[in-house]
């Protein structure tokens, strides 16, 4: 029987004769099946790389799997140098906020009627008079340990979950000033967030029932006024006035037991400054719309014009999708229970890494 010639070989017949006719180099299958499987080879390393870096992303954005990926913490003071954060804060919020009162003076609504331009949260507008009151028993001092200091370290304690396992706690205490927030224990979490608190921001719902627990006897407790009836809270609780129950999205403390020279109210400026120049929010909103920056973002921004020196730690929210991760490092709550905050955690990190991008402040976790 006559083979036809491998010129006049079809295609079909080629394939089916198979591996006695393509071991020749001469032969174009044996080219061809070499060259696909060298690319063969390579795209499955390309896969196999893509599988790697997806895996080790997904892990790292994980946050039980954070403390894998933390970088170590010098336990050496970092340099501070002076006016260092003001140089920075003055780029981001221009030069007039420094000209501004931390907390706010009696004598601006006293003898002067400052004006304000907005409402609560971002001014004072509408809310003098029982501001006056509440003025009138607090007081507007920064402490003497904080104003002797030559350069002031400063690091904000966000509530993440990832400061869970983290250690961070001797290195939280070194700085002169901790910021703290809301309700975020210390007891029972010092290994991890430290024991020191020098300022803590509250508002009445998210004021810790028990004040002398997670804090220190000289804490000043800064109240961050979002509506009127704040105020009005403070005032009963120090003067000890019939308490109102109505008016609040959440129960706050009826009976607080505090020293009223601990208490400050912080400048609704430095909330109006965090909504604009880092969120770009619009400052006069429409009543039912209420967005606003977080409680830490405003932390953050307070401490670049008290600080010479920031850094931020417990930062950093879990992606929009993970519905079951945790997001505080002391409760198991997920980010369902911020869908009516009025918080945009995502413009938020925009706006974090950015003052991290550019030296503005420092993280101690991962971000
Ligand atoms: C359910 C609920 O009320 N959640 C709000 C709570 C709550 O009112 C208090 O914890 C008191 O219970 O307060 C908030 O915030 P919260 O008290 O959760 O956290 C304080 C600040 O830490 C930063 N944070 C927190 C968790 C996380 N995973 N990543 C973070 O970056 C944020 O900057 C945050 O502001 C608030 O005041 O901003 C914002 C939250 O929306
Ligand atoms: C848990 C929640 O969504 N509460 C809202 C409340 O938002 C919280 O307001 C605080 C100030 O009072 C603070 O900004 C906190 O970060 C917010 O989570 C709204 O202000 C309130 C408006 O009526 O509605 C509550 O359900």
């Amino acid at each position: 029987m006559l083979y036809p010639t491998n010129a006049s070989v079809s295609l079909g017949q080629q394939v089916a004769r198979g591996s006695r006719d393509d071991t020749s180099p001469q032969e174009p299958f044996y080219l061809l099946r070499n060259m696909t499987s060298k690319s063969h080879w390579k795209l499955l390393a390309l896969a196999l790389v893509l599988v790697v870096v997806m895996v080790w992303y997904s892990i790292s954005r994980e946050d039980r799997y954070i403390e894998f990926f933390y970088f170590p913490v010098s336990e050496k003071k970092e340099p501070c140098f002076q006016g260092e954060a003001e140089r920075q804060a003055s780029k981001i919020f221009g030069n007039h906020s420094r000209e501004q009162p931390i907390f706010l003076q009696l004598k601006d609504y006293f003898w002067v009627k400052t004006p304000s331009a907005y409402e609560l949260p971002f001014g004072t507008k509408g809310s003098e008079d029982l501001l006056l009151r509440v003025l009138a028993i607090t007081s507007y001092s920064i402490p003497e340990s904080i104003q002797s200091l030559e350069c002031r370290r400063c690091v904000v304690v966000g509530n993440g979950h990832r400061l869970k396992n983290s250690s961070l706690g001797g290195v939280i205490n070194k700085y002169d000033v901790v910021i703290r927030l809301n309700n975020a224990p210390v007891a029972g979490y010092e290994g991890d967030v430290g024991s020191k608190t020098t300022i803590r921001l509250f508002y009445p719902e998210s004021a810790h029932f028990d004040p002398k627990i997670e804090n220190n006897p000289d804490t000043l407790l800064v109240l961050v006024a979002f509506k009127a009836m704040d105020f009005h809270w403070i005032e009963t609780i120090l003067s000890d006035k019939k308490r109102v129950r109505k008016g609040f999205w959440k129960q706050p403390p009826l009976i607080w037991d505090v020293n009223p020279k601990q208490i400050r109210i912080l400048n609704p400026f430095f909330m109006e400054i965090a909504a604009d120049k880092l969120l770009s929010l619009p400052i006069q909103q429409p009543r039912k719309i209420k967005q606003k920056p977080t409680t830490g973002l405003l932390a953050i921004t307070l401490a670049l014009h008290l600080c010479d020196l920031v850094h931020i730690a417990g930062f950093g929210y879990p992606d929009a999708y993970n519905k079951k991760q945790t997001i505080h490092y002391y409760e198991q709550i997920t980010l369902k229970s911020m869908a009516g905050s009025g918080h945009n955690v995502s413009q938020e990190a925009v706006a974090i890494k950015r003052m991290l991008e550019m030296g503005a402040v420092k993280n101690l976790t991962y971000f």
